[in-house]
């Protein structure tokens, strides 16, 4: 497990910091028709440092807790305790701070869905002070870069998923911000939009120096578009390094993927050992082992009886999944494309 801080793109210290930050949802009772829930802690005791430049990604499953803490960064939800220091402002003492430094792109819907593409634009960047003629040709340039244009006239709520999601993006980068904080920017975009997306981002960073936090539970995404990755776990930071450091500390496994074409052959005794030992998704069992094992394992199931039972397998070198299964975290809930 590894919890330092990994050297990472920092230019001139760091962006945000966070020290012990710690919020628990409390417990409800149980009334007629619900059920009682007990208190959750959303996040435990968190420390991070985000350098000016960084593409710094929250990783997870589902529930690990990443939105509460998003939420506390931005100043929407105040912790139990712990410190956020964003760019100098203490957001905990002073959350009415954070939205004249950050530009936070949530997970809901917004007010803006009942406003065309255009006027979500124009009215972020007058809300974050830019005149008129300021709002406008930022708007223009922004829904020009992320192909908007044609959509400009439509109402967001009128819009696909998609096409959404990138709208509201594009209005967050109106009145730029030297912090971007995106929650799963990239949901129900096709490879068009999040290209899109990146090289937005990517831009901003090279010319403006901006930083990006992004939740994320990609694990495909993550890989490709961040410098480091925190992966969260029950409300705890349980890893934080760049993609590759994270990966070297499972480099000894190889992930084998077996793909049945009915059902295993549970019949043949070494199939029947590794049973226990595998991931199954459907079909499909995963196993995580060290190399000379796979290499047992496949001349196992592809020389024998099992063979005829055999629709495919890979063996592939760690991904930051397996990195995560091996942290103890459970599958489920991370995407794999
Ligand atoms: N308003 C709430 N009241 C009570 N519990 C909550 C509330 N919001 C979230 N939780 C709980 O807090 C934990 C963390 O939730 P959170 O939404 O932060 O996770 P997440 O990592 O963002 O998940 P997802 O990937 O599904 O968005 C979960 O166990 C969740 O059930």
């Amino acid at each position: 497990m590894n919890t330092r801080t990994a050297p990472s793109a920092r230019q001139q210290g760091d962006v945000v910091r966070v020290r012990g930050l710690t919020k628990s949802y409390p417990a409800v009772r149980a009334r007629r028709g619900t059920a009682a829930t007990p208190e959750i802690r959303a996040t435990d005791d968190v420390c991070l440092d985000v350098g000016r430049g960084e593409i710094f990604g929250l990783l997870g499953p589902n529930g690990a807790g990443k939105s509460t803490l998003v939420r506390q960064l931005t100043g929407l939800m105040r912790p139990d305790r712990g410190s956020v220091d964003i760019l100098g402002h203490d957001i905990v003492r002073h959350p009415e701070r954070a939205s004249r430094i950050l530009a936070y792109l949530g997970q809901q819907s917004t007010a803006l869905d009942e406003l065309t593409v255009s006027l979500a634009a124009e009215t972020t960047g007058r809300l974050r002070g830019l005149d008129l003629r300021r709002a406008r040709a930022e708007r223009d340039a922004v829904l020009e870069e992320l192909g908007l244009a044609p959509l400009a006239a439509r109402p967001l709520k009128k819009l696909s998923g998609g096409q959404r999601r990138l709208a509201c993006f594009a209005a967050a980068l109106v009145g730029e911000r030297p912090l971007l904080v995106l929650d799963e920017p990239t949901t129900g975009m096709d490879p068009v939009a999040r290209r899109a997306v990146w090289a937005a981002v990517d831009r901003r960073r090279a010319e403006h120096g901006t930083t990006v936090l992004l939740v994320t539970h990609n694990v495909i995404e993550a890989e490709t578009v961040l410098d480091r990755v925190a992966v969260l776990h029950r409300g705890r930071v349980v890893a934080c390094d760049t993609p590759a450091g994270l990966k070297a500390e499972v480099a000894g496994e190889v992930r084998v993927d077996l793909v049945w074409r009915d059902r295993p052959p549970l019949e043949v005794p070494e199939v029947a050992a590794l049973h226990g030992r595998a991931t199954e998704s459907g079909r499909r069992w995963t196993l995580r082992l060290a190399p000379e094992e796979a290499r047992a394992v496949v001349s196992t199931v592809t020389g024998g009886a099992a063979f005829a039972a055999l629709d495919d397998f890979t063996l592939a070198t760690p991904s930051l999944e397996d990195v995560y299964l091996a942290l103890g975290g459970d599958a489920q809930g991370l995407v794999k494309a």
